[in-house]
């Protein structure tokens, strides 16, 4: 008798069969009725139904995923009219979600960024999970502020090009954050999402729910170094004046693959504007 293996048909009937409900025991009698051989059989079955169970709980455990800002490519545009404004389609990735701009800001709108936070400049803080307030972190060397939402005409320009752009409201965005960096200054990778399983985060997620996006605006060109990388994928965005790149992430969850920061700057400094999208209004 010639040894049997199970075929992908096959295993695809052993789903069939645990879906509609039918127990090991009867699935393994219909399956030696159709000829299979018990050990193939029994084999088959384990290890298709551990594989499928498998899959199920991890998809059971995910949290639910949101709603994302996206900006629209149907028709693969290489770039895009946005309220007067050419922006190029310079690159994009699936999984993560992530679109490099070109020309998103002008060099003009880039240098009037920096003069008017650099005046504004502190260490850059972030978000203490287990207050819901800001601290210094070790992991963030550079140093940052924030503007208003629409606390000008500029900001607001701007602000009304990222909604427009991405297809999101203006009111769900927090406010533009300039970071500078110096020489050897860097951003460790960090999720941009508020850890769920941070004490601090319900209060933070009380004002505008998660953070489902980002934005991050290149407002120079370092001498070397600077890319915003994104580790998990072996991608690496280079930091060039007036280009910005975006990316999404539908649940705060690693399975989205938006781990990211910004690399060690090597030589000459960087300054980026980041606009972080929430999931409602931000007020
Ligand atoms: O500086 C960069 O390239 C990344 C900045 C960043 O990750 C952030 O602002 O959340
Ligand atoms: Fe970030």
């Amino acid at each position: 008798m010639t040894r049997q293996t199970a075929t992908p048909e096959l295993r695809q009937w052993i789903i069939e069969q645990a879906r509609a409900g039918h127990g090991p025991e009867a699935v393994l009698a219909s399956m030696r009725e159709a000829g299979w051989q018990e050990d193939v059989a029994i084999a088959a079955l384990e290890e298709t139904l551990s594989t499928y169970l498998a899959e199920q709980g991890r998809e059971a455990e995910l949290p639910a995923g949101s709603a994302v800002p996206e900006p629209s490519l149907e028709g693969a545009p290489a770039s895009l009219e946005v309220l007067g404004h050419r922006v190029a389609v310079l690159t994009q990735m699936h999984l993560p979600r992530v679109v490099v701009f070109g020309g998103f800001l002008s060099d003009e709108e880039c240098d009037a960024l920096v003069a008017l936070a650099d005046p504004r400049l502190a260490r850059s803080e972030t978000v203490d999970n287990d207050t819901g307030g800001s601290e210094v972190n070790e992991a963030r060397t550079s140093e940052g502020m924030f503007f208003g939402r629409g606390e000008s005409e500029l900001i607001s320009r701007i602000e009304a090009r990222i909604g427009a752009l991405l297809n999101w409201p203006v009111e769900n965005g927090e406010g533009v954050q300039v970071l500078h960096y110096r020489p050897g200054a860097e951003y460790k990778p960090h999720y941009d999402y508020f850890d769920p399983a941070q004490p601090g985060t319900p209060t933070i997620l009380k004002r505008g729910g998660q953070r489902v996006g980002t934005l991050v605006m290149y407002l120079n060109t370092p001498l070397r170094g600077g890319s915003t990388t994104f580790p998990d994928v072996g991608l690496e965005v280079a930091p060039v004046k007036g280009n910005a790149v975006f990316f999404s992430y539908d649940r705060a969850h690693p399975v989205t693959r938006t781990l990211h920061g910004g690399a060690p700057v090597l030589e000459g400094e960087k300054w980026v504007a980041t606009k972080w999208l929430r999931q409602g209004r931000f007020d």
